[in-house]
């Protein structure tokens, strides 16, 4: 089998040619332009399956963590054309047939470095329009990058899927408003890799348009996050007034300059108030001041694990025996002394219901779970390796979504990072 590594820069400079439209007048992707991309894009998609050497090494060190689900896909094997695509690993690699010498050269390591690997500016895809939290996340985990605003989640995921955009940004966790649910599902739904974090200090304003006073308002719109982020303070500014949510907080801002809207108010950033013309009525909304969210950043392939500094993992399984196996599944980690930094539970979509029938007393219906775990280790360490195999033993399906470096930026929180 030889494997075809795609050219990113022949891939995204006809991606380039044909969609620039989406880039370059930085409207937001939307769900059509992606609908219409799928059509469109065989020979793209034909590109993004490859992968290089060292990768597919990193792949198989990590073959032991990949849960029987993925390993029963290894054996998948699909026919497309000339090209024989299998599935290794939970990765798609291509066998092609007919090997044509003008091809690109395979990525090599250094390719995939953080630094753009089309020579050009890094792509980063985001949910929402310019002046969301998002896009300074995108700006703090990338600076220079070409923020690109996505109408959903999900097209942020299939932008990078798609070449379009070389990272995504998502928001996961906020220290107020807890996790961000819908989220974490789509994690699991798409196969793209955790390449980093970043917390952004969050600094809501309440934005309205100018000459407006609190007292003409009878709406508040935003995020629901952001909504939730500033409950108490609304309350305190006598704001009992209808709460809307909306797709994002830049959003909510642009709605109301767009729409004239004098009984509205937005809460938002400082910079979408300065972006969509309307003035700050109250700064420092946020019912605590030090009101962080924490973003991953996506891509397509993982990076290389390293030992040099400090390290973050995100893993998801789940068991059929549902939550009995949950302590076996902790102490594999505690027995090693790794801190886990976070864990969530979502439905399990797939089998949500696992009926268990007593003749005597009836059936119990146990709710069953997907568990995501980020733990403060690096993949590349044996302490982290030993873990995840033990783990492997007590669950039916296990996944490591990416395994990155901490953030570790010092804690100062202020307006200017908006
Ligand atoms: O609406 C935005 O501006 C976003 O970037 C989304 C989002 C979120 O999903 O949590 C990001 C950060 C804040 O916590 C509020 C909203």
């Amino acid at each position: 089998m030889k494997a075809i590594s795609p050219s990113p820069g022949t891939a995204l400079k006809s991606m380039n040619r044909v969609y620039g439209f989406a880039l370059k007048n930085r409207k937001p992707v939307r769900t059509d332009n992606i609908k219409c991309l799928v059509n469109r894009s065989d020979s793209v998609n034909s590109f993004s399956n490859g992968i290089g050497s060292s990768i597919a090494d990193w792949q198989s060190n990590c073959a032991i963590l990949s849960s029987k689900v993925a390993v029963s896909q290894q054996q998948e094997t699909e026919k497309s054309g000339n090209a024989e695509i299998t599935a290794v690993n939970g990765h798609r690699t291509m066998d092609l047939v007919h090997v044509d010498n003008n091809l690109p050269k395979p990525l090599t390591i250094t390719d995939l470095s953080p630094a753009p690997m089309h020579g050009s500016l890094l792509r980063v895809a985001y949910q929402g329009v310019p002046g969301a939290y998002s896009e300074a996340a995108a700006g703090k985990a990338y600076p220079n990058c070409e923020a690109i605003p996505c109408d959903q989640f999900e097209v942020a995921f299939q932008a990078v899927e798609l070449w379009i955009a070389d990272r995504a940004v998502l928001p996961v966790e906020n220290s107020l408003g807890g996790s961000i649910h819908r989220n974490y599902d789509l994690l699991l739904r798409h196969r793209l890799h955790i390449v980093g974090e970043v917390q952004l200090p969050v600094h809501h304003c309440l934005l309205a348009l100018p000459g407006v006073r609190k007292e003409y308002l009878t709406r508040v719109i935003s995020h629901p996050q952001a909504l939730a982020q500033c409950e108490q303070t609304l309350t305190q500014l006598g704001l009992n007034v209808a709460r809307e949510a909306v797709d994002d907080t830049a959003g909510a801002a642009e709605f109301i300059a767009a729409n004239n809207l004098r009984d509205t108010a937005a809460i938002a950033s400082a910079r979408a108030a300065e972006l969509y013309g309307l003035q700050i009525v109250a700064d420092g909304i946020q019912d605590d001041s030090s009101n962080v969210t924490r973003f991953v950043m996506l891509a397509r392939e993982p990076i290389i694990p390293r030992i040099d500094r400090p390290f973050k993992t995100s893993i998801v399984f789940a068991h059929d025996k549902g939550t009995s196996v949950l302590f076996k599944v902790l102490s594999a980690f505690a027995f090693r002394n790794i801190s886990l930094t976070k864990i969530e539970s979502r439905p399990h979509r797939n089998r949500p219901i696992r009926l268990v029938d007593d003749a005597n007393v009836g059936t119990a219906k146990h709710f069953e779970y997907m568990f995501y775990i980020d733990f403060e280790a690096s993949m590349a360490e044996p302490r982290a390796q030993n873990a995840l195999a033990e783990v492997q033993e007590f669950t039916s399906f296990l996944r490591v979504l990416g395994s990155y470096p901490m953030d570790m930026t010092p804690w100062i929180p202020c307006r200017g990072d908006l």
